[in-house]
């Protein structure tokens, strides 16, 4: 520890080194090394790296038969670099024997053996567990030993093998809270839908350790009855079997995340980011045991209320639930749990409480139960989907905000400029009421999401990240400005976007609403455009018209449409080699004026038709 690094001259990493000079490297590596042993690196996890540098004596260049000059002089010095999880640390005394003879291929083994003239391994553990510093400490020296006898004979003199092990400690990273009200204010679509919180659920209280009541205490407390009998069994509480019960420790808080219908997005989180749990109350004694000892209060859960649809996911990956139904929720963090209370009985009673008491501790190594046990802390990403049943995409201005002002109760922002609206607003839509009492029951909720432009998926306009709130539609319709410069363009335009966020959206059931048919321009052209629209795209559904269930959990764990699994990215690729035109067409086109009210019923018709099919 903290021994500075004999380093050899460096030279680069060779052949078989790692591909970046070595003379920045070990630099740094003597800097985290000597001088500060408990230098901070700004890394979030345990790890620790083993750096193996070994020099080659190179002796008989026809034993590396096809290489080059060149490759022979960088052979020279091979630096390899592993990055151990600490759960591997065991392995490393496993691999590392391979290590000293894997020089590649060209080399023969044997020869590459006999030639290595120096070793020096490195552990750099990088963590503030002061346990796996000690650990990996001890394995470098189990290391040096069976190096000694097994290596060192006959591949290199043992003086020429070098351990070092370096403890750094992380760097405290400070949560980036830097979005402030201000810009929350001003963009707040930038923030509404994603947000990165930390949980932590309360410590358990502590227990406490008890000594039996002397029989002059016990008398003052219960009168002369007691003094008669001070071991009486009702003066204690006591199991069925007559054990005694000792007061435990309260519970510390847990911590759930609940769907909560009243919420619409998660801006709230991002000025507040942490969330704490109380700890469980400590045993209310003065070390005394009495009837009247009472165990520590529980602590309280902490509920913390989300939109619904909001998936909740720990910070790097694994999905903990998707609260998409009200009343959803899930437990993020338990509470620690209490500690329990130990009786200090005097010898001469012991054996006698014994038989009265099974929760009677003794041995020291016990007494850490007294103690409540800590609460756990989570990282937790939250991702909003909006639920809705309904998706509205077009481009800016087609009149999407338009069109739910006018068939729900919602009062969307709507203006004659582009991008008015930036985040999505949810309409309902009540059932119709001429299908009698059993359908006007399935009412549904429309989104209206902000415009998409040409490049969008390149981040143009407002991006598409908005897309994810398509995610759980059934049913989405494509808004038209029928009186724009060419129509059937804007709707390949925006169908090509969705496409590139994921083709699976193609494949959902839709329909096409061409707007705005109160103008001449729109109205004189409407037949042609119905016609030209329903062209495009092909009768047969090619695949699934939903997101399969296996689909909807496999796309839970990825975002931006982009699957992890290789399979799933294939299937992703060769979605999006499909033309437009390989993808179902619209199930229905109407023209309709959603501003003058001209066709609204037609239009609601279809949509309706549409949804009862989906
Ligand atoms: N003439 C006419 N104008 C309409 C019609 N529907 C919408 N508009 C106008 O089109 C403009 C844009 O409407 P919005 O509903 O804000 O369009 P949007 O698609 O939500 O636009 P973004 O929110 O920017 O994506 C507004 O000035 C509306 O008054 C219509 O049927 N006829
Ligand atoms: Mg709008």
């Amino acid at each position: 520890m903290g021994v500075p690094l004999p380093l050899p001259t460096p030279k680069m990493g060779g052949a078989h080194g790692v591909g970046f000079p070595l003379p920045s490297h070990l630099e740094q590596v003597k800097r985290w090394s000597g001088r500060n042993p408990h230098s901070s690196l700004p890394l979030q996890q345990d790890l620790t790296i083993l750096i193996l540098y070994i020099e080659l004596e190179m002796g008989n260049d026809k034993a590396y038969p096809g290489m080059s000059e060149n490759e022979y002089s960088n052979a020279r010095h091979a630096i390899r670099i592993y990055a151990l999880d600490k759960t591997e640390i065991s392995l490393v005394k496993l691999c590392l024997p391979p290590h000293f003879v894997s020089f590649g291929s060209k080399v023969n083994e044997d020869n590459a053996v006999s030639s290595i003239s120096s070793v020096i391994v490195i552990f750099i553990v990088i963590s503030n567990s002061a346990l796996l510093q000690q650990n990996t400490i001890q394995q470098s020296t189990y290391l040096k030993k069976t190096a000694k006898s097994s290596y060192c004979s006959n591949v290199l003199k043992y003086e020429n093998l070098r351990y070092d092990s370096i403890s750094c400690r992380h760097t405290r990273t400070r949560e980036s809270n830097s979005t402030s009200p201000a810009t929350l204010v001003k963009e707040p679509h930038k923030y509404f839908d994603r947000v990165l919180i930390t949980v932590r659920s309360g410590d358990g209280g502590h227990g406490a350790v008890l000594r039996m009541p002397t029989q002059s205490a016990v008398a003052k407390s219960h009168g002369k009855l007691a003094k008669e009998n001070p071991w009486k069994k009702s003066s204690f509480k006591r199991d069925f079997d007559g054990s005694l019960i000792l007061p435990m420790g309260g519970h510390g808080g847990d911590v759930v995340i609940y769907a909560d219908e009243g919420k619409d997005t998660l801006l709230e989180f991002h000025n507040k980011r942490r969330y704490n749990a109380k700890r469980g109350g400590n045993v209310d004694s003065v070390g005394v045991l009495s009837s009247q000892l009472r165990g520590g209060l529980a602590a309280p859960t902490l509920r913390i209320p989300v939109p619904l649809g909001t998936v909740v996911k720990h910070k790097r990956g694994k999905l903990f639930s998707d609260l998409a139904h009200p009343g959803d929720e899930v437990l993020v963090a338990r509470g620690g749990r209490g500690g329990i209370s130990l009786l200090e009985v005097p010898e001469n009673r012991r054996k006698r409480m014994t038989t009265l008491t099974t929760n009677i501790m003794r041995d020291d190594t016990d007494k850490v139960l007294v103690l409540g046990q800590h609460g756990e802390e989570v990282s937790l990403e939250l991702i909003l989907r909006v639920v809705a049943d309904v998706g509205l995409v077009g481009l800016p201005n087609a009149g999407k905000s338009t069109l739910l002002a006018a068939i729900t109760h919602a009062k969307p922002d709507i203006a004659d400029y582009p991008f008015t609206t930036l985040m999505p607003n949810l309409g309902r839509l009540d059932g119709d009421p001429t299908l009698g009492a059993e359908k006007y029951s399935s009412e549904a909720t429309l989104a209206d999401l902000p415009g998409l432009i040409e490049g969008a998926h390149l981040g143009k306009g407002l991006g598409r990240n908005f897309l994810r709130h398509l995610r759980r539609t059934r049913l989405l319709v494509h808004v038209i400005d029928a009186a724009a410069e060419n129509p059937v363009n804007d709707y390949r335009t925006v169908k090509e976007e969705l496409r590139m966020y994921n083709p699976d959206y193609l494949e959902r059931p839709f329909i096409v609403v061409l707007n705005k048919i109160d103008l001449p321009e729109a109205r004189d052209r409407l037949q042609s455009l119905t016609e030209e629209m329903l062209k495009i795209g092909c009768d047969k559904v090619t695949s699934e018209t939903e997101l399969s269930s296996e689909d909807a959990v496999k796309s839970l764990s990825t975002e931006g449409g982009e699957a992890d699994l290789l399979s799933s990215v294939t299937s992703v690729k060769d979605k999006r080699d499909k033309e437009l035109e390989d993808y179902p067409r619209p199930l229905a086109v109407v023209g309709v004026s959603v501003l003058k009210g001209i066709m609204i019923q037609e239009m609601l018709k279809e949509i309706r038709a549409a949804l009862r099919k989906c």
